[in-house]
């Protein structure tokens, strides 16, 4: 998270009297991340995080992430839930922005993560993926393939600027992938859509909790295996480390196998996964706004990532045996 619009402490302990979290004791902004604006609340009932939710979020989605929320709670998935203010709503307004208050989870985001993270991460990820099978509410990916063109067209008049010849290398990806090839028939479900390292939380070793839905939406779950794939299995120097993803992988299948279809489109999936946070991370490099705290993300960490991908020629380059066996 950031902070893009500020809240008045006056003005905070004027919302807060819609709630029983009791007094207002402090409260601060959180630098971290880029999609919305948060703070974390200390009241006498305990510590909350507020988010004011920003640019990428339509307010008619927000529901669907706070409901998805509640149910994955429900389902044995430890994540942060909604609070409801004396009226029984969660979603609320504060400072001209959709508003909502949830809990505090205890743990740290890993900072460099090993391998044991990965295979934690991948276990957690198939059992979100189980654990949505049965909620109902429905929200499409506004990221996948068609949302990248409107991404691409808002950066490419400057693209060169970070990195000469990145228009070009971006129009070649994205005809190929908006050519016909994006798979259309594996299984879908809910996905989180942007399970990075800085949403996963641990204590020690042991996984604690999943947060920031605000991309969760319906999609093919193979998809949020390759976004995985991405976030987790590269090495600072932007190598990939086929330990990690085999960790990542065989510890995701333990929970839930991965179809033949699934494995076969892994390569292309994650070709798409990495052109998704690259045209992001470009458009909000370009594009930060005076006066925001935020430290806007490195598109190019994504380039040499989609360079990896596209030479991978099958799922055993990510240390997959051929028809799921372990490794
Ligand atoms: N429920 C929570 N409990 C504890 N800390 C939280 C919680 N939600 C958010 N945070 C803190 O706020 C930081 C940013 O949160 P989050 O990832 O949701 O923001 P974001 O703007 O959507 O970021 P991005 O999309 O870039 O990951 C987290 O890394 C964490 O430190
Ligand atoms: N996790 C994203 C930011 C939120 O979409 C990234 O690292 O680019």
């Amino acid at each position: 998270m950031a902070v893009y619009t500020d809240v008045a402490a006056d003005e905070l302990a004027d919302f807060l009297k819609q709630y029983d979290l009791g007094e207002l004791l402090s409260y601060k902004g959180i630098a971290e991340g880029v999609e919305n604006s948060n703070f974390l609340l200390h009241t006498s009932a305990g510590s909350f995080i507020l988010t004011l939710y920003e640019k990428r979020v339509a307010k008619n989605d927000l529901p669907f992430f706070l409901a998805l929320m509640t149910h994955l709670a429900e389902h044995g998935i430890n994540c942060p839930l909604p609070v409801k203010a004396r009226d029984g709503e969660a979603l609320r307004e504060l400072s001209g922005r959709p508003a909502a208050i949830i809990t505090f989870l205890e743990g740290m985001w890993p900072r460099k993560p090993n391998v044991s993270h990965c295979a934690g991460v991948g276990e957690a990820l198939a059992k979100m993926h189980l654990a949505g099978a049965n909620f109902t509410i429905k929200r499409a990916n506004a990221l996948s393939v068609s949302g990248w063109r409107p991404l691409f067209d808002a950066a490419a008049s400057r693209a060169d600027e970070v990195q000469p010849g990145l228009r070009g290398f971006l129009a070649a990806e994205l005809d190929h992938l908006s050519s016909g090839v994006w798979p259309t028939d594996l299984p879908e479900g809910v996905i989180h859509a942007d399970l990075f390292n800085d949403n996963v939380f641990f204590l020690g070793d042991r996984l604690s909790g999943i947060i920031d839905f605000t991309f969760a939406c319906n999609d093919m779950l193979a998809y949020d295996v390759a976004i995985c794939l991405n976030a987790w299995c590269f090495e600072p120097d932007h190598s990939f480390n086929v330990t990690k993803a085999r960790a990542f992988l065989n510890a995701y299948g333990r929970v839930r196998k991965l179809t033949a279809s699934e494995e076969a489109a892994l390569p292309l999936l994650a070709r798409g996964a990495a052109i998704r946070f690259l045209l992001t991370r470009l458009v909000d490099w370009l594009n930060v706004p005076p006066g925001a705290l935020v430290k806007p993300k490195d598109p190019l960490e994504y380039v040499r990532k989609l360079r990896f991908h596209q030479s991978v020629t099958s799922a055993r380059d990510y240390g997959l045996m051929p028809s799921g066996l372990v490794a």
